[in-house]
C-alpha cells in the first residue's frame, strides 16, 4: 500500500463568525491513493473540513499542507481536485456533454481541444450515448454519472465527494458504489467521501473517520482492512465488513450521544 502523504490536516479549527466551532483540533493524514469516508451526524463539520480541503473556506486554527503535491505560489494544490456535490448541479440548459466540458472551458479550453476528454469521461460512467441529451432527459443516478463525468474530466488526484448519492434509490446507489469503485482502482485516485452511512462507508472505504458535532471532531479511525475490488456479495458477508460496521456504528453511536445536534 502506498503510504506517501497526500494531505496533512494538523489540528485544524473552524469557527464561523456566529461563533460555531464547526472544526476543532481535527487531524488527519491521508494516504496517496485510499478511500478515506467521513462519516458522522448532522452538523458535525464533514462538509466544512471537505470545502476547507478544496480551498474553499479558510482554517481558523491549525494547518493544512500537501506534502506530495505540486503547489502554486499561494500554496494550493495545482489543478488537482475535484468536488463532486450531493446535487448533481447541472446546467439544465446545457447538453450532458456541455456540462462536462465546463471545467475545462472555465480553463479556457475550447470545444474541439476538449473533445476528447469530455468522450472519454462521458465513456467511464457509461454514457457515451448521451452526449447530446439533457439533464431533463436523464434518472437521478444518470445525472449523477454526469456530475461524476465532469468531475474526473480535469483528471483530478484527489476527488472530494460530499454525499453524492444519499438522494438516489438503494439500487442506483449500490450500482453507483462499485462504479466509483472501479474508476478509483483504475484511475488511481484518492478519495474522500462525506457520508451518513455506516454500510456505505463499510463498503467503499479503506478507512473510516467518525465525526462528532458540536464541536466537530475526529472521535474514530477505523480501518477496513480489505483488498479490492470487493465482490459485492461476497464482500458484504465477510467478518471484516461485519466487523467494520459493528466499529463504526459504536463510534457513530457515540458520537450522537456526546452531542446535542438533534
Ligand atoms: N456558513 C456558515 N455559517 C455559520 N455556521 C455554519 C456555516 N456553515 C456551516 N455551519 C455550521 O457548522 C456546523 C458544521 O456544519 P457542516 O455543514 O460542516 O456539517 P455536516 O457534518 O456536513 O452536516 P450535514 O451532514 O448535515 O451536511 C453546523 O453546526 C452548521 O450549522
Amino acid at each position: 500500500m502506498n503510504t506517501k502523504t497526500l494531505l496533512s490536516l494538523k489540528q485544524i479549527g473552524k469557527t464561523f463568525s456566529n461563533g460555531t466551532v464547526a472544526l476543532q483540533d481535527m487531524s488527519l493524514d491521508v494516504h496517496e491513493g485510499s478511500f478515506v469516508s467521513l462519516l458522522g451526524p448532522s452538523g458535525c463539520g464533514k462538509s466544512t473540513a471537505l470545502k476547507i480541503v478544496a480551498g474553499l473556506g479558510n482554517l481558523t486554527t491549525g494547518s493544512m499542507s500537501w506534502p506530495t503535491a505540486s503547489v502554486d505560489p499561494l500554496g494550493r494544490p495545482d489543478h488537482e481536485i475535484s468536488f463532486v456535490f450531493q446535487e448533481p448541479t447541472l446546467m439544465l440548459w446545457a447538453t450532458v456533454f456541455d456540462n462536462v466540458w465546463l471545467p475545462l472551458r472555465l480553463k479556457g479550453v475550447k470545444k474541439k481541444a476538449a473533445r476528447a476528454a469530455v468522450e472519454e469521461a462521458l465513456e467511464m460512467v457509461g454514457l457515451q450515448d448521451f452526449a447530446a441529451s439533457y439533464p431533463r432527459e436523464l434518472s437521478g443516478g444518470m445525472k449523477m454519472r454526469v456530475s461524476i463525468a465532469r468531475a474526473l474530466v480535469t483528471r483530478p488526484k484527489l476527488l472530494l465527494m460530499d454525499e453524492p448519492f444519499a438522494a438516489l434509490d438503494e439500487i442506483t446507489r449500490s450500482k453507483l458504489n462499485d462504479d466509483l469503485l472501479r474508476l478509483w482502482q483504475k484511475m488511481n485516485w484518492t478519495v474522500i467521501f462525506v457520508t451518513h452511512s455506516v454500510f456505505e462507508s463499510a463498503y467503499l472505504s479503506d478507512r473510516i473517520v467518525v465525526m462528532a458535532a458540536r464541536p466537530g471532531r475526529v472521535v474514530a479511525d477505523i480501518a477496513v482492512d480489505a483488498p479490492y475490488p470487493r465482490d459485492s456479495s461476497e464482500f458484504r458477508s465477510s467478518p471484516t465488513y461485519t466487523n467494520a460496521c459493528n466499529s463504526a456504528s459504536k463510534a457513530l453511536h457515540a458520537a450522537m450521544l456526546s452531542g446535542d445536534h438533534m
